[in-house]
């Protein structure tokens, strides 16, 4: 019996949330997205509604549907999940994703296309796991998190809240990415990163501007 889904954000993270949800037939019903305003771009190419601002539809719909985070700006992201703790979460997963049976999910999870997740891993609330990201065996990624696409981390690795893994990033196993980190695109990580710590580079460095 599919379910009722509503996609909270309206721009180009949604339409790829969107379309994960879509290659599960007969997973979800969709019933809309909210936003600001009607997003011309989803509306056209996607036929999806525009429902109303987030307080509204959370409120109209609490009963009747499932919400997942559309939204890629990662402050918004904790805004609307903390403003709103009662909400039932969707988990959306791409039919082409691979997620052992073993990986223990949150709520609100994305994970796109083409992604791996391994054995003895856990997602947390909200995290996306963006396409062809590959998740190792025993990585903990923590809440709100975002590994980019193509992203490679290594067995056992931990991937604190709020971390921000940049597209192509490697991540050597075993090691700590600690919470509010950003690494940057291309980055290869070889050892920990401090809490709220920008690295970029080959090896990964501190990056200050
Ligand atoms: C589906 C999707 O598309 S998901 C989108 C995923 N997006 C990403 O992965 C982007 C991740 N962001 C990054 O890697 C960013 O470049 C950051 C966070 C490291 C820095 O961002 P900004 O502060 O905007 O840096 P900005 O682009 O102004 O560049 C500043 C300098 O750093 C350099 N730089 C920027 N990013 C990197 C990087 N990843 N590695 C090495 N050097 C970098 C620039 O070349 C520039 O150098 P210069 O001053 O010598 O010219």
């Amino acid at each position: 019996m599919p379910r009722d889904l509503i996609v909270l954000g309206g721009g180009e993270h949604a339409r790829v949330v969107i379309d994960a949800a879509r290659s599960r037939t007969g997973e979800w019903t969709e019933v809309g997205y909210s936003d600001r305003q009607p997003v011309p771009a989803t509306e056209e190419r996607l036929g999806l509604r525009w429902l109303g601002q987030d307080d509204e539809v959370l409120t109209k719909y609490a009963e009747q549907a499932l919400f997942v985070l559309g939204v890629g700006d990662p402050r918004r992201r904790r805004l609307i999940a903390e403003r709103h703790p009662g909400v039932r979460w969707a988990n959306v997963v791409h039919l082409n994703a691979r997620v052992s049976p073993s990986v223990q999910v949150g709520h609100g999870i994305v994970v796109m296309a083409g992604a791996v997740i391994n054995t003895g891993a856990s997602i947390g609330d909200h995290a996306i796991v963006n396409s062809g990201a590959i998740v190792e065996h025993d990585v903990k990624v923590g809440t709100l998190v975002h590994v980019g696409p193509a992203v490679a981390i290594g067995g056992g690795a931990l991937i604190g809240d709020r971390a921000t893994l940049g597209l192509g990033a490697r991540i050597r196993d075993h090691v700590t990415v600690g919470s509010d980190a950003v690494v940057g695109m291309g980055a290869v990580v070889v050892g920990n990163v401090e809490t709220g710590d920008t690295v970029v580079g080959v090896p990964a460095r501190p990056w200050r501007k």
